[in-house]
């Protein structure tokens, strides 16, 4: 697992977008091969969806060959309710850039049949040869999509029930009404989001420094479900100065090191290609970092 530090959460946002940019022109995507996106809603991924808006806008990268699937959506609620995903994710992100809609996926919460909806949104994911990047945000407890505390590390797409800290946390966005918070929601599961060959989560915000700590510094645990990415041979969290609160310094130090190191590592790569010493594709594949 990789941590990046940034200042502030409008820096993890452009450093993750830039990411993004490079992962998805470097897979050159095409109809026939399309990159395969997983995507977050909450406030903490905005920053990314602006910075990657804006690099739509100025022609550095284009999203017509990019499937996506996002994480989760409520049960229950209008697919046209301000508060829906469906509408937060083309309010923040799709409306602003050229996806053509049919290559959006959202969980319908207002299926007939939810357990065949989140069961069709697998194979789904499945038949276009998996997950790419699965980019991903986490709750104060810790939670990755709607993975609550306690959910199996083994889990899939399914119904879940919400913590009652989770909603409170969404009540803000409910006119700080808990009565109108929906109680459940479809996710993806845990085990989802670790087939996904690359993992990367937004985390900002001293109410996040807890479950940072919890799911970096300690053991793999369900109490808190991020805790399950060291597992997965390629996991990035990138998170801005507040959310380190609760590290140990030496973490911190630990994790400031290594990137200081891959830099270095990559400079130098990219000197002996610009000298002809090393070919184009190995540089790029000794600098790709997995951990
Ligand atoms: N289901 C979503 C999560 O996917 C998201 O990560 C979390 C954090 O939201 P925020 O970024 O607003 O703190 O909110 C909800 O619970």
């Amino acid at each position: 697992m990789r941590l990046i530090i940034r200042d502030d959460p409008r820096a993890v946002g452009d450093y993750i977008a830039n990411y993004i940019c490079k992962r998805i022109n470097d897979y050159k995507p095409t109809q026939e091969r399309p990159f395969v996106l997983g995507l977050p809603t909450g406030s903490s991924p905005i920053p990314t969806y602006k910075a990657l808006i804006k690099l739509v806008k100025d022609g550095k990268i284009t999203f017509k060959n990019v499937i996506t699937f996002n994480m989760d959506e409520y049960v229950g609620l209008p697919k046209d309710h301000s508060e829906s995903y469906h509408t937060f994710m083309f309010r923040e992100f799709f409306s602003h850039i050229d996806i053509p809609p049919s290559q959006v996926n959202i969980l319908n919460g207002n299926a007939e049949d939810l357990i065949g909806e989140c069961n069709a949104y697998e194979a789904k994911i499945k038949a276009v040869g998996g997950i790419e990047l699965f980019l991903g945000g986490i709750g104060s407890d810790g939670h990755i999509a709607f993975n609550e505390p306690g959910s199996s590390l083994a889990s899939r797409t399914r119904i879940k029930t919400l913590a009652y800290d989770t909603i409170l946390a969404n009540a803000r966005f409910f006119d700080n009404d808990i009565s109108q918070v929906p109680r459940m929601a479809l996710t993806v599961g845990v085990a989802t989001v670790l087939d996904s060959r690359e993992v990367v989560v937004v985390v900002t915000g001293q109410n996040k420094a807890l479950a940072l700590s919890k799911a970096i510094e300690e053991g793999v645990n369900h109490l808190w479900t991020l805790s399950a990415l060291q597992l997965h041979p390629w996991a990035l969290i990138v998170v801005d100065e507040d959310a380190t609160a609760e590290l140990h310094v030496k973490t911190v130090k630990y994790f400031r090191s290594i990137e200081m190191v891959q830099e270095e590592v990559e400079r130098t790569q990219a000197e002996l290609k610009a000298r002809g010493v090393l070919e184009a594709g190995a540089a790029e594949q000794q600098v790709g970092s997995m951990e």
